[in-house]
């Protein structure tokens, strides 16, 4: 069953009269209720676009659907977690938690009660009375993940929500964002740069040309749903081979950004810290060796 469908999206941004951007060109998706899916693409393909048009943070042509219900602007039935962490610094962690409940109405007991409980979730019980600058990079997007949860929304969307991380606290984050998913069965957008954190975190992954974005492969990542990290499964040739694909794939719309940006030669496709820099692609890719 569809919870989130894309039709005929297309986003065209004007800086001045004279300057207009295609970011999104006819783009059509359908996303399963439940499922786990990542978008990949190079920089500047869209990715954001198209996460804040369905979270209804910005408009365009075409519709959006969330479980038969058209997307008109923000609204409870999506959370979104941005990569910036985007925490209200005056508000303790529990009150960060609590706030998209209080928008809702919710009583103040229920609330916190609600926001515990979802603290607890990601691992955060004992820091309910801390304030986002008495936390960790990890803590603070848990917080984020916790608060975008509490109001049970029916998708999550993510922009690279672990780009700004350590390697460690990433893995750490992919763990339980992976624990997370099957407990509340939640219909997951994950923005990311990673094909390695692509292929371990979904079920499906769409890779998106060069700017104008579009469609241009849905891969599906054959790999059980439940996966460990004491399973080593990023070892395993099965994801060995699927990287490997999504590499092929996304490598050609790299070398079509570079030449579309002017840069005349490939962006840079990132596995790891969320690098943007525009040049060629890490060799480790290149022979997707890990
Ligand atoms: N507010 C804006 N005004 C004008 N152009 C914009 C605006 N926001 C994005 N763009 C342009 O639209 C295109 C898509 O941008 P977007 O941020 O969605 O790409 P992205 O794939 O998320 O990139 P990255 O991976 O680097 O974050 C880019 O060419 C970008 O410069």
């Amino acid at each position: 069953m569809a919870s989130v469908q894309i039709e005929h999206l297309t986003k065209t941004y004007s800086s001045n009269s004279k300057v207009e951007t295609l970011a999104l060109d006819d783009l059509s998706l359908t996303i399963n209720k439940g499922e786990f899916f990542a978008l990949l693409g190079p920089s500047g393909c869209g990715k954001s676009t198209l996460l804040h048009i369905i979270g209804g943070l910005s408009s365009a042509s075409g519709t959006i659907l969330i479980n038969g219900e058209p997307v008109k602007g923000p609204g409870l039935n999506r959370g979104i977690v941005f990569q910036e962490y985007a925490l209200f610094p005056w508000k303790t962690v529990l009150e960060n938690v609590a706030f998209g409940l209080k928008m809702k109405g919710v009583p103040k007991k229920e609330r916190d009660l609600k926001a515990r409980e979802y603290l607890a979730l990601v691992g955060l019980s004992g820091f309910e009375e801390r304030y986002p600058d008495q936390l960790s990079g990890g803590m603070k997007q848990r917080t984020a993940i916790a608060r975008a949860l509490a109001f049970d929304p029916e998708v999550l969307l993510m922009d690279e929500p672990f780009a700004a991380l350590d390697a460690q606290t990433r893995e750490i984050l992919q763990e339980e964002l992976l624990r997370i998913w099957e407990k509340t069965g939640k219909t997951v957008i994950f923005v990311t740069h990673s094909i390695e954190e692509a292929v371990y975190l979904a079920q499906r992954v769409a890779v998106i040309t060069a700017r104008p974005g579009r469609i241009k492969e849905i891969v599906e990542i054959p790999l059980p749903e439940h996966r460990t990290a004491e399973e080593d499964i990023r070892s395993s040739a099965v994801f060995t081979e699927v990287r490997h694909r999504l590499w092929k794939l996304l490598s050609e719309e790299v070398v079509n950004s570079g030449a579309l940006n002017g840069y005349g030669r490939p962006q840079t496709v990132t596995r790891e810290v969320g690098e943007k820099a525009p040049l060629r692609l890490a060799a480790r890719e290149r022979t997707g060796e890990a």
